[in-house]
C-alpha cells in the first residue's frame, strides 16, 4: 500500500483463514476453507459471453501480466502468506478497523441472489497501471426499460478506476468523476470497463476509463476522474 504497486501473484493467491470462522461477519458467506466468499468467480448467472471474456483474462493472467482481483462483501486488504487473515491484517486494522460494522456491505456486492445486480470480475495490469472489469449488469439495475441505470454505470466505473488507483497509489477517495454516456447498456449484456492511471501529481491521481461492448463495436461510456490520496491517520 505504498506509493507504488507491489501486487505479486503470491499476494493474490488464496490462503486459508480459519481463525475467525463464520462469526461475526456471517453475511460474508465464508467458504468451507474459512475464507470469506470471493464473488469474482464464475457463477450460474454468468452468460457465455461473460465466461468467454473471463477465460480470456484468466489465460492472460498465466504469465503474470494480468491478475484477477478477488472480491468480497467489504473492502478487504489483499491476503499474503505473512497476513493470511483479512480480519487481523494490519492494513485493515490500521485503515478501517475502528469504523468497521457487522452490518455493512460493499455497494456493488449488496444483493444476495446471483445475477440480479452487479456481476463483475476485475483484472489488474500493474505495469500498465490499468484495471479491466468484465461486467454483466443484472435486471435490478434498470433505468430506462431494458437498460442499465446511468448511476449503476457510474458505480462500476468508479469502482474499476478506484480499485486501480488504490493499487497504484494506496488509500484514495474519488474527488471528481466526469462521464459521457454514449450508448445505453442493455441489461444482461456484457461490457468491458477499461480504466487506467494517466498521471500522478503529488496526492492527485488522474485516471480515464472507457466502457466497451464485449465485441468492441460499441463505446457505451467514457470518463475521466481525479482521485486524492489520503494518507493514513
Ligand atoms: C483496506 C484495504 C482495501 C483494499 C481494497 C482492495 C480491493 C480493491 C478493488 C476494488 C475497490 C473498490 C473501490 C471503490 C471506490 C469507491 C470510491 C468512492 O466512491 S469514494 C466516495 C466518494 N467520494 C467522497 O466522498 C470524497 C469526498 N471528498 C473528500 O473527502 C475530500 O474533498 C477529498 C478527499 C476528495 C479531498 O480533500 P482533502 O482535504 O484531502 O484535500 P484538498 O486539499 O481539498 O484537495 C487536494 C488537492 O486536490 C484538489 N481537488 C480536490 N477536489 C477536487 C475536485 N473535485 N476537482 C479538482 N481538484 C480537486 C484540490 O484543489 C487540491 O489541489 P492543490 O493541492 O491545491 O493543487
Amino acid at each position: 500500500w505504498g506509493t507504488s504497486c507491489s501486487v505479486t501473484a503470491a499476494s493474490l493467491a488464496p490462503t486459508p483463514c480459519l481463525a475467525h470462522g463464520a462469526q461475526p461477519w456471517a453475511w460474508l458467506q465464508f467458504s468451507q476453507s474459512g475464507q470469506p466468499k470471493d464473488y469474482a468467480l464464475p457463477n450460474a448467472s454468468w452468460s457465455q459471453g461473460m465466461l468467454n471474456l473471463y477465460n480470456e483474462f484468466v489465460e492472460k493472467s498465466k504469465d503474470g501480466t494480468w491478475k484477477r482481483i478477488p472480491s468480497y462483501r467489504l473492502m478487504l486488504p489483499l491476503l499474503t502468506p505473512e497476513h493470511p487473515c483479512p480480519f487481523t491484517h494490519p492494513d485493515l486494522m490500521k485503515l478501517e478497523g475502528e469504523k468497521m460494522s457487522k452490518d455493512t456491505r460493499l455497494f456493488l456486492r449488496s444483493l444476495d441472489e446471483e445475477g440480479l445486480g452487479f456481476e463483475y470480475v476485475m483484472f489488474l495490469n500493474p505495469s500498465e497501471k490499468r484495471m479491466v472489469t468484465v461486467y454483466q449488469p443484472g435486471p435490478y439495475l434498470e433505468g430506462h426499460p431494458g437498460f442499465a441505470h446511468g448511476g449503476s454505470t457510474a458505480a462500476i466505473i468508479d469502482s474499476t478506476i478506484g480499485g486501480c488507483a488504490i493499487f497504484v497509489a494506496g488509500r484514495v477517495m474519488t474527488a471528481n468523476l466526469s462521464i459521457d454516456f454514449k450508448n445505453p447498456i442493455p441489461l444482461g449484456s456484457v461490457v468491458l470497463v477499461d480504466g487506467k492511471v494517466n498521471r500522478m501529481e503529488g496526492r492527485k491521481v488522474f485516471l480515464s476509463c472507457q466502457v466497451w461492448s464485449a465485441d468492441g463495436q460499441t463505446l457505451h461510456a467514457e470518463a475521466t476522474a481525479l482521485f486524492i490520496h489520503k494518507p493514513v491517520g
